[in-house]
C-alpha cells in the first residue's frame, strides 16, 4: 500500500480513465474504483493521500460516503459533479471535501487542483511534525492562572509535597505533570493514580506492589506505583477520598521514605515526589474524622489551588480556539475558526465541567460542524440555530476567495447566480410553468422574465 495514492471514485468509466492517465502523466500514483463500496472495501488496509469523488453514483452517493469518511483520518476530498448549484456544491463542503470540480471538467485544470490541494495538505501535515500538539500544555493568560504558573515555576525544582486543590476539570493533573516537567526529575517516571478509582481492598497492592502469593491470586511479584515512580514524581488523584488504613499507611511512607509490598520482607526504600490533588475541602475531611490531618499536613506543603473556569472567563476563547485547533489536527480533519459571535457565546456559556467541559464541546465542534466557521447554531443548546447556514457557507468562502483574488462585481455575480438557482429550482419544481414558478418563489411574472433573461436561462 503506497499513502501517498489518490483515489478515484466515478462510476463513469470514461471519466476515470482519463482522469487517472492524466494524474499518472503529472507522475501520481492513482487507484480507481467505480462505487463507494468498493473504496470502503479498500480503506480496511489503506488510506489515500486524496480522494477524487462523484457525487451521483448507483448504490451509495459520493456525500454520503464522504460524510463517512470525515471520521476516518484520510487526506483530503476533491468532490467532482456535473450539478454545480448551490445546493451540491454546498452539500459536498459540508460533507468535508475541500474543493469541487464541475464536470465536465479541463483536465489541466483537474490536475491542477490535485496538485494544489496536495501541496496544502502537505503544507498542513508540516508544521504538526516539526511541532506536535502540546497536549499536556498549561494555557491561561488570566491572573489567578498566571498565579498558578508563577506557582509551578518557584517550587517545580523543590522536592517539596504539593497540594492541587479545584474543581473537577480545571486542569490539577496538568499542573502535577508541569511540575513533574520542570523539576530536575523529568527523566524519570510521571506515575499517576486515582485513588477514588480503585476499590479500596487493592489500592494498598497498587500503591506499594505485593509478593507472589501475599493473596489469592497474586502468583507473581507486582510493583506498584511507589516503585515505578522510583526518583520521579507520584500523582494521587482525588486523595481525599482515600481509606483511612491507608492514609496511616501513606503516612508512614512519607515519614519514613521507605515501605513493604504486600506480604513482603523486604524493606524498600524510595525516592518520590508526591503531589496530590482534591477537589473536596480537605480540612473540612479532617474536621468529619475522614481524613487525617497529620497526612494532610504533609501534603499539604505547598498549595496551588486552581480556579474554577468561571473565575477566569478571559482564557475561554484562547482555550477554545486551542482545542479546536488541536483536535482538528490530531483527527487530521480540516481546520475550522469560531466565527466572532459563536466565540463570544462559548465565552458566556457555564461549564460546571470546567476545562475538561469547554474541551470536550470543541472536541465535538471539530468533528461534526458543517462549515469550516463555526457558528453560534452549531454550538447546540442555543436559542434559534442559524440553520440556513450550509449554503451561506458555501457563499461565504465562495465571497472569501473572490474577495481574496480581487475579482470584480462580486455582488452582482453572486446575484446572478442567486437568481438563477432560484428561478431553475422553481421552473423545475413547476414543469417550467413561469406563473406557478413566479408565485411560488413570491415575485412577480414580470420579474420573473426579466431574471429570465438576464441570467440566459432557456426559455420555454
Ligand atoms: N489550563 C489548561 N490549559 C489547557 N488544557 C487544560 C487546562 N486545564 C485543563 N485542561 C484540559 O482539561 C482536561 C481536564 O484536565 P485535568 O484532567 O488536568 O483536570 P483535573 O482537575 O485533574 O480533573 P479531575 O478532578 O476530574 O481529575 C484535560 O484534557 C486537560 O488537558
Amino acid at each position: 500500500m503506497s499513502i501517498e495514492e489518490i483515489w478515484i471514485v466515478d462510476d463513469d468509466r470514461g471519466v476515470r480513465f482519463v482522469l487517472a492517465e492524466a494524474l499518472r502523466d503529472a507522475g501520481l500514483a492513482v487507484r480507481e474504483f467505480g462505487d463507494s463500496e468498493a473504496v470502503r472495501a479498500a480503506l480496511h488496509d489503506a488510506r489515500p493521500a486524496l480522494l477524487l469523488a462523484d457525487v451521483r453514483m448507483p448504490g451509495e452517493d459520493g456525500l454520503s460516503l464522504l460524510r463517512d469518511l470525515q471520521q476516518r483520518a484520510i487526506g483530503p476530498v476533491i468532490v467532482m459533479s456535473a450539478y454545480t448549484d448551490v445546493a451540491t456544491t454546498a452539500a459536498a463542503y459540508r460533507a468535508g471535501a475541500v474543493d469541487y470540480l464541475a464536470k465536465p471538467f479541463d483536465l489541466d485544470h483537474a490536475v491542477a487542483v490535485v496538485q494544489r490541494v496536495l501541496a496544502g495538505a502537505a503544507n498542513v501535515a508540516a508544521p504538526a511534525a516539526a511541532a506536535p500538539v502540546a497536549r499536556h500544555a498549561l494555557l491561561g493568560d488570566s491572573a489567578p492562572m498566571r498565579e498558578v504558573f508563577r506557582l509551578i515555576g518557584r517550587v517545580a525544582a523543590s522536592d517539596l509535597n504539593v497540594l492541587v486543590t479545584g474543581e473537577t476539570g480545571t486542569g490539577k493533573e496538568l499542573v502535577a505533570r508541569a511540575l513533574h516537567e520542570e523539576s530536575a526529575r523529568r527523566e524519570r517516571p510521571f506515575i499517576a493514580l486515582n485513588t477514588a478509582a480503585i476499590p479500596s481492598e487493592l489500592l494498598e497492592s497498587e500503591l506499594f506492589g505485593h509478593e507472589a502469593g501475599a493473596f489469592t491470586g497474586a502468583t507473581r511479584r507486582v510493583a506498584g506505583r511507589f516503585e515505578q515512580a522510583e526518583g520521579g514524581t507520584l500523582f494521587l488523584d482525588e486523595i481525599g477520598d482515600m481509606p483511612l488504613i491507608l492514609q496511616t499507611r501513606l503516612l508512614r511512607v512519607l515519614a519514613g521514605g521507605e515501605f513493604y509490598r504486600v506480604g513482603g520482607r523486604e524493606l524498600i526504600r524510595c525516592n518520590v515526589r508526591i503531589v496530590a490533588a482534591t477537589h473536596q475541602d480537605l480540612a473540612a475531611r479532617v474536621a468529619a474524622g475522614a481524613f487525617r490531618a497529620d497526612l494532610m499536613h504533609r501534603l499539604d506543603v505547598v498549595r496551588i489551588e486552581l480556579p474554577p473556569l468561571r473565575a477566569r472567563r478571559g482564557d475561554i476563547p484562547a482555550l477554545a480556539q486551542h482545542f479546536l485547533a488541536a483536535t482538528a489536527q490530531e483527527l487530521k480533519l480540516p481546520p475550522k475558526r469560531f466565527s466572532k459571535a459563536a466565540l463570544k457565546q462559548v465565552a458566556q456559556r457555564d461549564y460546571p465541567g470546567n476545562v475538561r467541559e469547554l474541551e470536550n464541546l470543541c472536541r465535538r465542534l471539530a468533528v461534526i460542524a458543517p462549515g469550516r466557521e463555526i457558528l453560534p447554531g452549531d454550538l447546540g443548546g442555543g436559542a434559534d440555530a442559524a440553520r440556513g447556514g450550509e449554503w451561506t457557507d458555501a457563499l461565504r468562502d465562495w465571497a472569501t476567495q473572490a474577495l481574496a483574488d480581487g475579482e470584480a462585481d462580486i455582488h452582482a455575480r453572486a446575484r446572478e447566480a442567486l437568481d438563477r438557482t432560484l428561478l431553475q429550482a422553481a421552473l423545475q419544481a413547476h414543469e417550467g410553468h413561469r406563473q406557478n414558478a413566479a408565485q411560488a418563489l413570491g415575485v412577480g411574472r414580470n420579474t420573473l422574465t426579466r431574471k429570465l433573461g438576464a441570467s440566459r436561462t432557456r426559455r420555454r
